[in-house]
């Protein structure tokens, strides 16, 4: 009789905030040139997984409006299994409670968390360079969340730099619409000629976000939210949309601004970090902790 494996639980898949976000041009293929800095959030997603001996890759969640074989997590378990040429398979559970189509990156977090834990489950050793280029190939978004640090973000977003920034509470506000990224980026009228920063970024306040006055045009839920948010704290909008951040001094002043907020706006309030979650995670896996 073979014994089976134990779940492996609470590996955690969190969002991100485009700080700001600068769109410097177009590429032959259609994909944008940007620059941004990204901060990962005490707030996401959470995912289970068991080791399975037959080699099935089997999602347990489902997800509204997405084919299971196109789920993130189910396409980062195939490339992982793929390049690590194992015969083992996993069952995942997802806990989703990160909104999507938000542009706090749910999904891309989840296949970084899928592509981390599987690596350790599996015993497979893949150095954290190359799953960055493998979850390159599931989203732009998806290496900063193998990597798990704040980091400015140039290229695609896929060259990386990581950074140390305040680590202040934010809340996020989510109006209830759902933006397509692709419809934001093939936009007519997306300014796409913001000229490069040279060297290191400033603080992000002097910047901005170039989706998100086309956002608010195309969305006026976002634009309402938006202007709700500035009355409490400098706020802009995260990737391209429809979510937005307002940063407060502490927690307490977040969690009244979050009190105050109107019904038809979902919200909560996170600390931003240098360091994701999931690489303390990883630590105690490392230690022992299954
Ligand atoms: C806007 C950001 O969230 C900033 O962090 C990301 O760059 C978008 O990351 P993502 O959602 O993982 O995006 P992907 O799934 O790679 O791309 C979705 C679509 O967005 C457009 N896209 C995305 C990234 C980029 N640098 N230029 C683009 O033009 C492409 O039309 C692509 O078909
Ligand atoms: N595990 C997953 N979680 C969320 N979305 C997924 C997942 N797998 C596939 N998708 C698809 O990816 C789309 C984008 O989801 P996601 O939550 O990453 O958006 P986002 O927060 O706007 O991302 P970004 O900030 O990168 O623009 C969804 O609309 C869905 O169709």
């Amino acid at each position: 009789m073979t014994m089976s494996h134990p779940i492996s639980r609470g590996w955690p898949a969190p969002a991100k905030l485009n700080l700001f976000l600068h769109i410097n041009g177009r590429r032959d293929d259609g994909y944008h040139e940007l620059q941004t800095l990204f901060q990962i959030l005490s707030f996401g997603d959470s995912l289970d997984f068991r080791v399975r001996s037959d080699g099935e890759i089997q999602l347990h969640s489902e997800l509204e409006g997405v084919d299971p074989e196109q789920n993130l997590i189910v396409r980062a378990a195939r490339i992982l299994q793929q390049h690590g040429q194992t015969p083992l398979g996993a069952d995942i559970w997802l806990d989703k409670r990160l909104p999507m189509g938000g542009g706090l990156g749910g999904g891309s977090s989840d296949a970084a968390t899928t592509l981390v834990a599987l690596n350790a489950l599996w015993g497979l050793n893949i150095n954290q360079d190359v799953m960055a280029d493998l979850g390159l190939q599931l989203g732009a978004d998806v290496p900063v969340f193998v990597r798990g640090q704040s980091a400015y973000a140039e290229g695609v977003g896929e060259r990386l730099q990581s950074v140390t920034l305040d680590e202040p509470y934010v809340l996020v506000l989510h109006p209830e619409v759902e933006v397509s990224t692709a419809a934001v980026f093939t936009h007519p009228d997306l300014p796409r000629d913001t000229p490069k920063i040279q060297g290191q970024p400033e603080h992000w306040v002097n910047y901005r976000n170039d989706c998100e006055a086309l956002v608010c045009e195309l969305y006026p839920q976002v634009a309402k939210a938006l202007s709700w948010l500035v009355k409490y704290a400098p706020s802009r909008m995260t990737g391209t949309g429809a979510c937005l951040f307002g940063v407060f001094d502490n927690e307490s002043q977040a969690l009244a601004a979050l009190q105050e907020k109107s019904k038809e706006f979902h919200g909560f309030v996170a600390k931003a970090c240098n360091r994701s979650t999931l690489l303390e995670r990883l630590e105690r896996f490392e230690q022992g902790e299954h």
